[in-house]
């Protein structure tokens, strides 16, 4: 069992256990994974969603298919291990982790030459685990860097759900929320429904009042209201890729909360730990936008709303451009413009080892 009851995902023995998030917050349901598809169904049908948690999940899902490939020799066990890598690494197209979860499940076999199959498998799995744990302690640093710019009674705003569930746990924007919290516990936190997907009013709100965080729920639109009557003294989201300029890419409808931001003269916070940074990516202009079922906009939880035959369009992402971005928080400190510089810095940096505060 999870050391935390909003952890996401873990492994029981042989098998990848998975918090189905889509029934989150009024039933309680764990998915037994013992296949690469079956873990590869659960981040496309967003049972685990998240891009940190997405990473874990792909990298768990690594780990199931390195025990399953039968193989007499290293050559033969890599061919198939990198055919699987490749297979989890397109389950979601727009998170930047999970890719980089992938790629540090195939340097395992790289970094280990000589070594026989059976070892390969076991330090494969050991490397998932370790993946996981690693991004536990990240969002922690995350969230002690994350309290500099969290003023005493801070009315923040959050978007989406960037917590436990969508990380290993603790969570980035809301890891930062947690930290500021356990030392301030006068903040207040205004949380985003987050259509379609809700994962405002049913994960980020389960967590918050799950810990006693006081938080309001509101409709996405409106946000700008409130940041337009000087009710919100900042805004943190989450990532789910963030360009070498620092361009972001992050749930649909935090483009339009970073203008609204900036507009209101509201300091506008990415929080997301290093292995979302996709540095090959000059800008956000190629950062691939995941298309979503038309019919999670024109249902509502499985019943038709919209007329009958009614066209939508459902993009899971969009990009905000790091004009809008006051700061990027990661373990390793708070990036500020400009980002380019910040963000080779913070790459190069290295990893968080006590209380950077
Ligand atoms: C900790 S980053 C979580 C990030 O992922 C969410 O998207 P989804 O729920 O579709 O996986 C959203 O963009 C969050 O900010």
């Amino acid at each position: 069992m999870p050391s935390s009851p909003l952890r996401p995902i873990w492994w029981d023995g042989d098998a990848v256990m998975i918090l189905d998030q889509r029934l989150l917050p009024h039933k309680h349901k764990v998915l037994r994974c013992t296949t690469v598809d079956d873990v590869i169904r659960a981040i496309k049908t967003m049972a685990i969603r998240g891009a940190p948690a997405v990473g874990i999940a792909g990298a768990m899902a690594a780990a199931l298919g390195a025990r399953t490939i039968m193989a007499a020799d290293v050559r033969t066990f890599v061919r198939k291990f990198s055919r699987v890598c490749e297979r989890i690494r397109s389950a979601r197209p727009t998170g930047n982790n999970l890719s980089w979860a992938v790629d540090a499940m195939f340097a395992v076999v790289v970094e280990n030459p000589g070594v026989d199959v059976p070892r390969l498998q076991q330090l494969i799995r050991e490397k998932s685990q370790a993946i996981l744990e690693e991004d536990v302690r990240t969002n922690e640093a995350i969230g002690r860097w994350g309290m500099e710019v969290v003023p005493r009674g801070a009315r923040i705003l959050t978007y989406c759900n960037a917590g436990a569930l969508a990380t290993g746990d603790y969570g980035t924007a809301l890891g930062v929320i947690r930290a500021a919290f356990a030392a301030d516990p006068s903040l207040h936190v205004t949380c985003c429904e987050t259509r379609p997907f809700l994962q405002g009013s049913r994960l980020t709100a389960y967590e918050l009042m799950a810990e006693k965080i006081p938080c309001t729920l509101i409709t996405d639109n409106a946000a700008g209201s409130l940041m337009q009557q000087k009710k919100i003294d900042l805004v943190i989201v989450g990532a789910d890729r963030i360009a070498a300029n620092g361009d972001t890419a992050n749930k649909i409808g935090t483009y339009a909360l970073a203008v609204l931001a900036q507009a209101n003269g509201v300091p506008f916070y990415v929080a997301a730990p290093r292995s979302t940074i996709d540095p090959l990516l000059p800008n956000g202009s190629q950062i691939p936008i995941e298309e979503r079922d038309a019919k999670e906009v024109t249902h509502f939880y499985g019943r038709l709303v919209a007329p009958r035959g009614m066209a939508a369009v459902n993009p899971a992402f969009d990009v905000t451009p790091h004009r809008y971005i006051t700061g990027i928080i990661t373990e390793v400190g708070i990036i500020r413009k400009p980002f380019t510089r910040g963000i080779r810095r913070a790459l190069e940096a290295p990893p968080p080892t006590s209380n950077p505060v």
